[in-house]
């Protein structure tokens, strides 16, 4: 299967520390990739450096064989990468909608703005009901969603979710995980940055662990679960995050 993106040996270093060491991560078409770790181990400077937000001292990050390494975010954007950064990134002034459709206003592809907008509402149809409502009404639930819809607007290939499910409702939890399926079935890549193993979904293809800025462990959620040294990783994950 074809690999949308390849990131190698990646090292960062912030403030003159070295945050990420030796990332590796593949994702495919389709996949739900997980990467898991307690806060501080390097999820988001993972993903912001995807994103081209943050340098990398090392290493290699390819999008379908082509580098993206030092490219403008606007440039990875372009691409076919679409990112939903940790908390709320709604805008309060504008209503639902407006948000959704922001990025069909910013960014043209192939496909029509409309075209767009209905696979985002397709993901959560949920969306539908409240369509007016004003960003500065929404539960934080809903927030989550209209953030990732408005990522999906951009019609990307790959979605970077970082901490899809912290701090919502455990009623809420179910949806955006029904949401996630949805957007895999549109045959675009997910991956997802997450401090709780335990709100990972059962159906993602692939988990890697990262403790440190490093990665500690590559395999399905079974293979994770069978590790007595990783889950004890994990346990102390849970703890911090609970
Ligand atoms: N701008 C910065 N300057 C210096 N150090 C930073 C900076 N941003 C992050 N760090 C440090 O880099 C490390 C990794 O942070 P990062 O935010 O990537 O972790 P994370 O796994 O996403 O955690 P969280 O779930 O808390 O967001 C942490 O030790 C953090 O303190």
């Amino acid at each position: 299967m074809n690999t949308l993106l390849d990131v190698k040996n990646l090292h960062v270093q912030l403030a003159g520390n070295e945050v990420l060491r030796e990332v590796s991560i593949a994702v495919q078409p389709g996949k739900l990739v997980c990467l898991v770790g307690r806060n501080g181990a390097g999820k988001t400077t993972t993903l912001r450096t995807i994103m081209g937000y943050q340098a990398a001292q090392r290493g290699e990050i390819h999008w379908k064989g082509q580098s993206i390494m030092g490219m403008p975010t606007h440039s990875v954007a372009a691409l076919g990468l679409g990112y939903t950064p940790e908390g709320s990134d709604v805008f309060g002034d504008l209503t639902v909608e407006d948000n959704i459709a922001l990025p069909t206003w910013t960014r043209k592809t192939d496909k029509p703005a409309a075209e767009r907008i209905e696979a985002a509402y397709a993901v959560f149809p949920k969306l539908l009901t409240y369509l007016h409502r004003g960003g500065h009404q929404l539960s934080g639930g809903e927030r989550k969603m209209v953030s990732i819809a408005r990522a999906l607007a951009l019609d990307p290939e790959l979605l970077l979710l970082d901490e899809a499910f912290e701090g919502l409702s455990p009623a809420i939890l179910p949806v955006i995980s029904d949401g996630l399926k949805r957007i895999l079935a549109q045959n675009r890549g997910v991956l997802l940055a997450e401090s709780n193993f335990y709100h990972l979904p059962r159906f993602a293809d692939r988990i890697y662990v990262i403790e440190r800025g490093e990665i500690v462990f590559a395999g399905t959620l079974d293979e994770v679960e069978r590790d007595a040294a990783v889950m004890k990783i994990i346990k102390g994950v849970d703890e911090v995050a609970a």
